[in-house]
């Protein structure tokens, strides 16, 4: 019997990958390979397509950005030195496979393809993608690495099961996970049960950032053969995590659970795709230990308002914007959209317009005017009543003997979308719309009024959810300066849309208190008319709460894209027709 193989010294690079941007990745896991070996890291991984970004959509329909990032690979693998380096990448052969390439002593070794291709929620890879074969290892210095990638993880079984049998120690899994509330979380609580039923180290090396509607925690993970968090990397965030994991405690843990015999006898044989050296890694004599750094959790508000600035920070910032401006009414919503931007891009890259109608309360104004100050963000005002004037001499004979109605409310929402729009154009700034879940899904928002914008940072927040990020805010605000940032009067006062006299959205609207379940119960879990009923709802809440969630899918085709934050937000995670009679 030849000596156990000793430790073996793991970096995760967490990355921010940009989609499309082949030549900047490219250079982000050069960087990591780099400062893997600096830590005298022997297998440095990368997060899923970390070359291309995830997910490239229909850039995957291009030969010539297969081909691109293809070379981008071969330059990356030409490097690699001392280390073996694990790459997701697009791979295009007779088919096209969502990819992890082994790169070592200067040349791609081997190539898994990932089995289990996701094609719900916001997932589309089966449009993509072709499957792989099965599960596969690669054996370095005599450690056996099963080789997993994204979905391939959270399926109970084969692949990782099967490279367990097959003799592994370490199973990897390369990932791009988009973030909901609790999913990092619930994503840890599986590794841990995948750990444990495979008995082997599991290293979880996860991407980070916005894309577009999603966001990437991070939260890259090592775990030992009994699920014990070894290390873990902060939530959004980039990275490079390093550990030092034991895998020959692992086989012989595997010695004292005889179902593993049983169950290895009757797995499929995985093929052994590479057999490399060991990378030289850390000095023996030096204070080696299993383990790393263990990053702690962010409690749930505080991840989700971390998504928030992830979300929007990385769309202003690929998409080539210096600045946003949005409009600040004095209620919560633009309140906590402003504090969101200010935390993301810094005071000097936000500008706000407070824009009052005859209708605007003074305390509103002035409520808005100190959240500006507190916020130290560029302040503009613009008085839109020679504007409504405008609008209704234009219109007066057209609409004589008509009463004022929704028309005119919405006329003051549009001229506030245009003066927004007027900013954007002439200064180049993005703006930012306002609008929180529970309006999106009931339609309670103006076409090109407030729905206008490049991107509305809290639609898949409930309106619940907003109170709790700017309660959330202010206690960070009074820890830190000892003071709340938003004035507490945004948060107690009754939302209102201030578009005639007195209004309260719940002369429209049933309580926030009531409504949220009604739709999260709805639209995130598909419930129908009876169930709600089930669970206590109203029958009078319910009708009312379906008939308008179903009528305003047409408006939210047409409003901005925004930051996923729920397990089912509005897009491509639920995707309903516009012209449809099914009712419930
Ligand atoms: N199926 C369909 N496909 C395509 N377009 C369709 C359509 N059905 C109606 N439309 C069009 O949509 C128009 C109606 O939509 P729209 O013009 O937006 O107006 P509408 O939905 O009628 O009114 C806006 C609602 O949002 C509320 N609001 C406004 C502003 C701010 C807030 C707030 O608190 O934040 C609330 C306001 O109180 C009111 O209840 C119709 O006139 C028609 O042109
Ligand atoms: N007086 C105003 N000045 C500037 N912007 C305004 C004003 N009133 C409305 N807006 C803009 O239109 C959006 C919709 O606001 P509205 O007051 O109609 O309802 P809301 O959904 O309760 O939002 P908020 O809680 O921010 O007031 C606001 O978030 C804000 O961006
Ligand atoms: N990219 C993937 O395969 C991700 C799928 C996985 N179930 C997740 O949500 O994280």
């Amino acid at each position: 019997m030849s000596n156990p193989p000793g430790p073996l010294r793991l970096a995760l690079c967490q990355m921010n990958a940009t989609v499309g941007d082949i030549a900047g990745n490219e250079q982000k896991i050069r960087e990591g390979i780099a400062a893997a070996r600096g830590q005298q890291a022997q297998l440095v991984l990368f997060p899923e397509l970390a070359l291309t970004g995830y997910p490239p959509e229909d850039l995957l329909l291009k030969e010539h950005f297969l081909r691109d990032a293809r070379a981008a690979l071969e330059r990356l693998a030409a490097e690699v030195t001392d280390v073996v380096a694990l790459v997701g990448f697009p791979e295009r052969e007779d088919d096209v496979y969502n990819s992890l390439a082994v790169l070592a002593d200067g040349e791609v070794k081997a190539i898994y393809r990932k089995v289990y291709l996701p094609n719900y929620g916001v997932f589309d890879e089966q449009r993509y993608f072709a499957t792989g074969e099965g599960g596969a290892l690669i054996e370095v210095g005599g450690h056996r690495i099963g080789l997993t990638i994204c979905e391939d993880i959270w399926e109970p079984g084969p692949p990782a099961s099967d490279e367990a049998y097959g003799g592994a120690s370490v199973i990897v899994n390369i990932s791009a996970s988009p973030f909901h509330a609790g999913k990092g979380l619930e994503r840890e609580r599986m590794l841990i049960q995948r750990a444990r039923d495979t008995m082997c180290v599991v290293a979880f090396c996860a991407l980070v950032g916005g894309q577009d509607e999603l966001v990437f925690d991070g939260h890259s993970l090592v775990l030992d053969h009994r699920g014990e968090v070894l290390a873990r990397a902060g939530q959004f965030t980039e990275e490079l995590l390093v550990a030092t994991v034991d895998p020959q405690a692992a086989r012989t843990y595997r010695l004292r659970d005889a179902r593993q015999r049983a169950a290895a006898k009757a797995a499929r044989p995985v093929p052994t795709i590479a057999t490399l050296e060991l990378p030289p890694g850390p000095e023996p004599e030096g204070e080696l230990r299993t383990g790393g750094t263990v990053a702690p959790l962010l409690e749930p508000t505080a991840e989700v308002y971390a998504a928030l600035v992830t979300g929007l920070r990385d769309y202003v910032g690929k998409n080539g914007f210096r600045r946003v401006v949005l409009g600040l009414s004095g209620g919560i919503d633009s309140a906590l959209v402003a504090c969101v931007a200010a935390d993301a891009l810094g005071p000097d890259a936000v500008s706000v317009a407070v824009m009052p109608s005859p209708y605007s309360s003074s305390e509103t104004q002035a409520d808005a005017r100190q959240l500006a100050a507190n916020l130290g963000v560029e302040l503009f005002e613009f008085d839109i009543l020679p504007a409504m004037e405008a609008y209704t001499a234009t219109l007066a004979e057209t609409f004589a003997g008509r009463p004022a109605d929704l028309t005119e409310e919405n006329l003051q929402a549009r001229i506030r979308g245009n003066l927004l729009m007027a900013l954007s154009n002439k200064f180049g700034w993005l703006v930012l719309a306002t609008g929180n879940k529970s309006e999106m899904s009931v339609g309670y928002s103006t076409l090109y009024g407030d729905l206008a914008g490049g991107f509305a940072v809290i639609k898949d927040c409930p309106k619940t959810r907003v109170f709790a990020l700017s309660r959330h805010r202010n206690e960070v605000a009074i820890e830190t300066t000892g003071e709340p940032l938003i004035p507490p009067s945004i948060i107690e006062r009754p939302p209102s849309a201030e578009l005639r006299p007195d209004q309260k959205d719940e002369d429209s609207l049933p309580p926030y208190a009531v409504l949220d379940p009604i739709l999260d119960a709805y639209v995130e879990q598909d419930l129908g008319r009876d169930q709600l009923l089930l669970r206590g709802f109203r029958l009078k809440d319910v009708d009312r709460v379906l008939a308008l969630v179903d009528h305003a899918e047409y408006k939210r085709r047409q409003a901005p894209p925004g930051i996923k934050i729920t397990s089912r937000a509005f897009g491509r995670d639920r995707r309903v027709p516009i012209t449809n009679r099914y009712r419930g």
